[in-house]
């Protein structure tokens, strides 16, 4: 895994869209098509609006797959995913496909039709973030790192939801689902290329044990380290809790 910090959120955001259109751009010249799996959140807010203005992309020939929804709400609800990803990605590019994972139909069945789509194709690129809890999508501490099925009905854990209503996408803790389908931890390191963006003082601890400490399923997005074709971007809000002696080791964009 490489570190990139950088100034501002939108730096970050910048720094993964272009290296992401242009792993989009390869995969399209070499094989006719190319499959992106798309992230949500806070962390996602400036990747999506800078990957969208990005030039030379044919998006026909991209397919998009969704990496993680909560059980229990609809697209028309502030928190819903499928509502994020259909305003800030899907409605602005022309996509030759996009699989979302419903929210509020038979969880058992949205995880079926999805793990066919996603294990029929490899994946060139997917963009990822992580949570204060340092959570890979929805695979919450202890993550399975083990299990090989694309997609997983999981259980959210506290401060997983406490977050999703620090950020302001429910008003209470109750209103936060208690489960969601989350892309599995061994699908999302089956990606060519993974961008993981993660902006704000919020996610600094986490960001400190993901590069720092063991690799672990009690810090998921550890895991990461052992993927060679992963890049962490984080701003310096983020890099906040890295160690002097680690943090002068890692790369600088500006
Ligand atoms: O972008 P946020 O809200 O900080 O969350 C980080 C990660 O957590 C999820 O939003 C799930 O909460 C992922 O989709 C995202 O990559």
């Amino acid at each position: 895994m490489k570190t990139i910090v950088t100034k501002t959120p939108s730096d970050m955001g910048r720094y993964t869209a272009e290296h992401a259109a242009q792993d989009l751009r390869d995969a399209i010249k070499e094989n006719g098509e190319a499959y992106l799996i798309v992230a949500t959140g806070a962390s996602q807010f400036e990747v999506l609006s800078h990957l969208v203005a990005q030039d030379d992309i044919d998006w026909s020939r991209v397919h998009g797959f969704h990496l993680d929804e909560y059980i229990g709400i609809g697209r028309d609800h502030p928190a819903s995913f499928c509502g994020y990803l259909k305003e800030r990605f899907v409605d602005k590019v022309p996509l030759a496909s996009f699989h979302y994972l419903s929210g509020d139909t038979d969880a058992t069945e949205t995880v079926r039709q999805a793990a066919t789509k996603v294990a029929s194709v490899t994946v060139d690129v997917a963009l990822v973030g992580i949570g204060e809890n340092g959570h890979l999508a929805f695979n919450d501490p202890p993550a399975d790192f083990e299990t090989d099925s694309p997609y997983l009905i999981v259980e959210l854990d506290h401060e997983c939801r406490m977050q999703q209503v620090g950020e302001g996408w429910f008003g209470s803790l109750d209103e936060v689902p208690t489960h969601a389908i989350s892309m599995s931890i061994q699908q999302i390191l089956k990606t060519k290329k993974i961008y993981c963006s993660v902006p704000d003082e919020r996610k600094a601890a986490a960001v400190r044990d993901t590069l720092c400490g063991p690799i672990t399923p009690d810090v998921p997005a550890s895991i990461l380290r052992n993927h060679s074709g992963t890049t962490l971007i984080i701003d310096d809000a983020a890099a906040s809790k890295i160690p002097e002696d680690v943090k002068a080791t890692l790369e600088r964009v500006e």
